[in-house]
């Protein structure tokens, strides 16, 4: 059978490993069970088997694949391939030359290749369409099923990097499946992160193999993936997503919800925000807790209105961190990321980095040096973890929220004299290969909070953090009905207009702190619009 290659269904690419069978399984009976519930394309990809029962299995699958009319891919064994005829062959980058493998297998059938950079997007872009059909684009996640891996994951920021490359060299032909460490547990947050920036393409499917392969169930297992991989909308915490545009009465409504909601919100943060950001979040009617232990998050999170304010400035374990992000994610409760120093170390970018790959963040603020760096608009690498001083150019400010809230589709929050709000949640909606229909950074809605400049809001150390704490509160206290723009929106608008009042109380820097609880405890308890001095207003 030969299948016309823009024919091929990408979407979900099972991958086979026989030394993973669960008792009362074959190879077979776990591809049919794949096959009979949404698998769209096969991959027999055995590592360790010898020829003869390499070829006797592949023949088995084939079978089977025919039935179903899927396509079956060899991984790395052309021989094999050529022999049973199979539908194509998958080569690494340290296999085969793919000209070489291309020239073996004739210009029918389909040749897949794993990508993880975009010099090698270009390569493939020169060789034209008639060269890769796919490629397979990782590693995104560390998987147990890679022995021994060579590279460490690239997480969805290194698969966009990879779409982009396909857009910029035009390689239109060529389709993408994610590969490493997908799991039900994050293929809806890959689908939706991992998108070109020119909102043109996102993957085309995914490849997996161990949660089909070594299901007891593997009909069931497959059936949640299609779900999955069919859903529209990734609902990533339990409040309305990206509604309407935030007004005064909006905010007022948020308010009422915090107020009687009372959220708990955890702080993993620096220790020089601790005690200020519990007051604060006391202030706001609210309980902190401070707490860095890993077996306790998972409880943390279930409890009604919990959220999480993560905040990199010193640092619990790395694994903590991570089973918190993963906790909070499960039960759908926010988190808000706050990248402190962002790119003022090595450590920081990369420590930052590694948690941006694991989860998804319902709110990302930072000052204008983390965004601009975050958005890679920032040559300097920051001085340490207050923003550079110097007046900064709005406009620039706005795009490079709009690029850290498109790229993580999460509400990018970029702190300063002038505040800016973009969501880039897209109402949680995601789609195999369409990507945001074209949708770009630069489309998205911006909000804007200022009250002139109140240079004492830089002087006293965690005032950024604190806003962090703000943010945490106003949307762990949202009910489901809540609008999570609308609570981010409030908390910034909010804090400003503390900060205003605050600096109109104060004698100096140290009183500035005290009179800034003060101002948040009194603007958030009388709960009137009238009494908001900073503005809000949409950008353009
Ligand atoms: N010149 C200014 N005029 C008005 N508001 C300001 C000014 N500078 C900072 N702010 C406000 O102060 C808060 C902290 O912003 P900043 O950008 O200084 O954060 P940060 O550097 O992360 O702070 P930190 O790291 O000390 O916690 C924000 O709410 C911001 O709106
Ligand atoms: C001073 C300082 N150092 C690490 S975090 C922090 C608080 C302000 O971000
Ligand atoms: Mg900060």
């Amino acid at each position: 059978m030969v299948f016309a290659k823009k024919d091929v269904d990408y979407s979900l690419y099972l991958v086979t490993d026989s030394t993973m069978l669960p008792p009362g399984t074959t190879l077979c009976s776990q591809v049919e069970a794949g096959l009979k519930n949404g698998v769209t394309l096969v991959q027999i990809r055995e590592k360790d088997t010898e020829t003869k029962k390499f070829i006797e299995e592949a023949l088995e699958v084939q079978k089977v694949c025919k039935k179903y009319n899927v396509p079956l891919i060899i991984n790395d064994r052309i021989d094999v391939a050529m022999a049973i005829d199979a539908d194509g062959v998958h080569v690494g980058q340290d296999d085969m030359p793919i000209p070489m493998v291309r020239k073996l297998l004739g210009p029918s059938k389909i040749l897949g290749w794993s990508v993880g950079k975009p010099s090698e997007v270009e390569t493939l872009a020169k060789w034209g369409p008639d060269m890769v059909d796919y490629v397979g684009v990782g590693t995104l996640f560390s998987t147990l099923t890679k022995k021994n891996p060579k590279k460490s994951p690239m997480g969805p920021q290194g698969a966009i990097a990879v779409l982009d490359a396909l857009e910029d060299f035009k390689a239109s032909w060529c389709r993408t499946v994610g590969i490493g460490g997908l799991h039900p547990d994050n293929i809806q947050r890959v689908i939706c992160q991992c998108v070109a920036s020119n909102g043109k393409r996102s993957l085309d499917g995914i490849s997996l193999v161990s949660d089909i392969m070594a299901a007891p169930d593997a009909c069931a297992a497959t059936k949640r993936l299609r779900k999955l991989l069919d859903g529209i909308k990734y609902q990533f915490v339990d409040c309305k997503l990206n509604e309407t545009f935030p007004t005064a009465a909006s905010i007022q409504s948020v308010i009422c919800q915090v107020s009687s909601n009372r959220p708990l919100v955890q702080h993993m943060t620096n220790k020089v925000h601790q005690n200020f950001g519990a007051n604060v979040t006391l202030a706001l009617g609210s309980s902190p807790i401070m707490s860095e232990i890993e077996s306790e998050v998972s409880e943390l999170a279930r409890i009604p209105n919990s959220s999480l304010l993560l905040n990199t400035g010193s640092v619990a374990p790395i694994g903590t961190l991570k089973a918190a992000i993963s906790a909070y994610n499960e039960v759908k409760r926010p988190i808000t990321f706050d990248p402190v120093g962002y790119s003022a170390t090595e450590t920081r970018l990369c420590l930052n980095n590694t948690l941006l790959t694991c989860g998804q963040f319902a709110c990302i603020k930072g000052n204008c040096s983390e965004i601009l760096s975050l958005a890679k608009l920032n040559k300097d690498k920051m001085k340490g973890v207050d923003a550079s001083s110097g007046k900064m150019d709005v406009n620039m400010l706005v795009r490079a929220t709009q690029i850290v809230a498109f790229q993580y589709r999460t509400i990018a929050v970029c702190t300063g004299e002038v505040d800016c709000i973009v969501d880039g949640t897209f109402g949680g909606k995601y789609k195999l290969s369409s990507g945001t229909a074209g949708v770009t950074a630069e489309d998205l809605p911006c909000v804007i909070i200022e009250d002139g400049s109140i240079p004492i809001m830089g002087d006293i150390t965690a005032s950024g953090c604190s806003l962090g704490s703000t943010i945490a509160s106003f949307i762990g206290g949202l009910d489901p009905t809540g609008n999570l723009f609308d609570a981010v929106v409030g908390a910034v608008l909010l804090y400003k207009s503390a900060g205003k009042l605050a600096s109109t109380r104060c004698q100096g820097s140290g009183s500035f702190h005290v009179q800034l609880i003060d101002a948040l405890y009194q603007l958030f308890h009388e709960n009137k619009p009238e009494k908001w001095s900073a503005s809000l207003r949409k950008f353009k």
